[in-house]
């Protein structure tokens, strides 16, 4: 143990007369010592994150338009907290995806804890317990944006410092700012030659109104600017509200299928605190389950044996499949009554198609792989459809094109099928002579002959708000 040794040493070495301080380093310290000693049992973090109360947490996502550099910026503050070594060798840490990493783009909200010091503690130990979340930048994965902003208090507003505002910019700030979130500016980029800030901060404060001097100006690449990043987190963005002393009560953020552990879902501990062996139990559809895993993820999945209020994490519980982890569900103790949180809005399918095995004895790996996919992405719906001309299929309904491409290119790359795709179709609506309205998705579902006269047909139609730079306009 002469790891051990060493930490003890280091952990006195800044011992302050203090003595709060003091006990935090050596707990820090003991801390990870007895992970050292029993790693399986989660151990940094177990009884450490006992030492975070909510006003010691901070909650943030980082949302921008695409390609501005939220998934950059994300990999320089897990470096400067020491959650990822510098140098991992693995840019865009949290993009995990092979679809992610070839096209450059994030697909799916993901979430880290990294601790971090902050002044005016004198110590060296950490002393905030701050949880990322990356979103996507792509509109048709605004669904999954909302639903991380759900678990935050705060979120800092990327903006690339040569291209200004941009279309996603500006949902997303909405999106943000809809959920009363604190939002800090960070104008990004500032390295490029054609980097002018100084407009940037103007369209800021034109469109948001926000204050030009609460921008911070950064480059997720030099490095320039990022100390200042994770201080105005902690003194800016709220910490996160919740009885400690209630039962436990949680949101449901994510979930995904993993072959080894089964359901895996990404929770936000709204009240009371969360224990392995705990039982607990789904407000949406009654049914209980045992923790047998409980965790943060620093960055991968770590187990801590507990999450405490106000804290992300991880659950596993034995759920079969992620149809019963429902986005948006409450999680809560069992055998307590408790208030639903809230929730979010369901996602809209905006694009169907058909999607059919390229040899038609392929259908069940493509069901399969359907089944599997879509326990990692609960935004798409999938409905049975049978074709003359294809045989049997699926009909899916996806946020956007996009997001049907990102889908049919998983499945070919994580699942190996083949896949037939039929051109997209939007939903439209048939109003009848007698007033009665049927939704059609696919237009084989369309009876040809109804019996009645079809009096009005409606497609989608989007209400736009072009925003144009003024040299442009004029
Ligand atoms: N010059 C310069 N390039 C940067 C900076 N930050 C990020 N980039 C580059 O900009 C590109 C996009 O960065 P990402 O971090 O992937 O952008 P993103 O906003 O996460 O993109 P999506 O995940 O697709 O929404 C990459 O090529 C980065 O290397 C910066 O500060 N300066």
């Amino acid at each position: 143990m002469a790891g051990a040794a060493a930490l003890r040493r280091s952990a006195r070495r800044v011992i302050r007369p203090d003595e709060y301080t003091f006990s935090r380093t050596l707990q820090h310290a003991e801390r990870l010592l007895s992970s050292q000693a029993s790693p399986d049992r989660g151990g940094v973090l177990g009884s450490e994150l006992g030492l975070y109360p909510p006003e010691r947490i901070r909650n943030f996502s980082i949302i921008a338009h695409v390609d501005h550099g939220k998934s950059t910026l994300a990999d320089r503050l897990l470096e400067l907290t020491g959650t990822i070594k510098k140098g991992h060798g693995q840019p865009q840490y949290l993009d995990k995806l092979q679809v992610e990493r070839e096209r450059g783009i994030t697909v799916k909200a993901q979430t880290a804890t990294m601790f971090y010091r902050h002044a005016p503690d004198e110590s060296d130990a950490p002393n905030y317990l701050i949880n990322l979340i990356d979103t996507p930048g792509h509109v048709d994965f605004s669904y999954e944006v909302s639903r991380s902003l759900a678990a935050c208090q705060g979120a800092l507003l990327v903006v690339d410092a040569a291209q200004g505002v941009q279309a996603q910019t500006i949902a997303n700030f909405y999106l943000a700012f809809e959920s009363n979130l604190s939002i800090i500016p960070v104008i990004n980029k500032i390295d490029q030659p054609t980097a002018d800030p100084d407009n940037v901060k103007a369209q800021l404060k034109r469109l948001f109104d926000i204050d030009p001097s609460e921008a911070l100006l950064t480059s997720a690449k030099t490095g320039q600017g990022l100390s200042q990043v994770l201080p105005a987190v902690i003194e800016r963005i709220p910490s996160p509200p919740g009885k400690c002393d209630s039962p436990v009560r949680m949101l449901l953020l994510d979930s995904y299928y993993d072959e080894y552990k089964g359901v895996i879902c990404h929770v936000a501990i709204v009240d009371g605190a969360l224990h392995k062996g705990d039982k607990i139990a789904s407000a949406a559809t009654g049914r209980t389950y045992e923790v047998l895993d409980v965790g943060i993820m620093h960055p991968e999945l770590t187990p801590t044996g507990v999450l405490y209020t106000g804290q992300v994490g991880y659950v596993i519980s034995g759920m079969r499949s992620t149809k019963e982890a429902r986005i948006g569900d409450t999680l809560h103790q069992a055998k307590s009554t408790v208030e639903p949180l809230p929730g979010f809005k369901p996602a809209r399918h905006m694009v169907f198609s058909g999607l059919y095995p390229a040899d038609g004895s392929d259908f069940d790996t493509l069901s399969h792989a359907i089944e599997k996919l879509t326990c990692n992405d609960a935004s798409v719906s999938v409905t049975k459809e049978t074709s003359t001309a294809l045989g049997m299929g699926f009909r899916c309904g996806f946020l956007g094109l996009l997001h049907m491409d990102v889908f049919h290119q998983r499945l070919e790359q994580e699942h190996g099928a083949q896949v037939i795709s039929t051109i997209p179709t939007v939903p439209y609506i048939f109003e009848y002579g007698d007033g009665s309205k049927v939704q059609v998705e696919n237009p084989a579902t369309l009876a040809s002959n109804p019996g009645q006269r079809i009096a009005a047909c409606w497609e989608p139609t989007v209400i736009a708000t072009i925003i144009i730079p003024s040299m442009l306009g004029q």
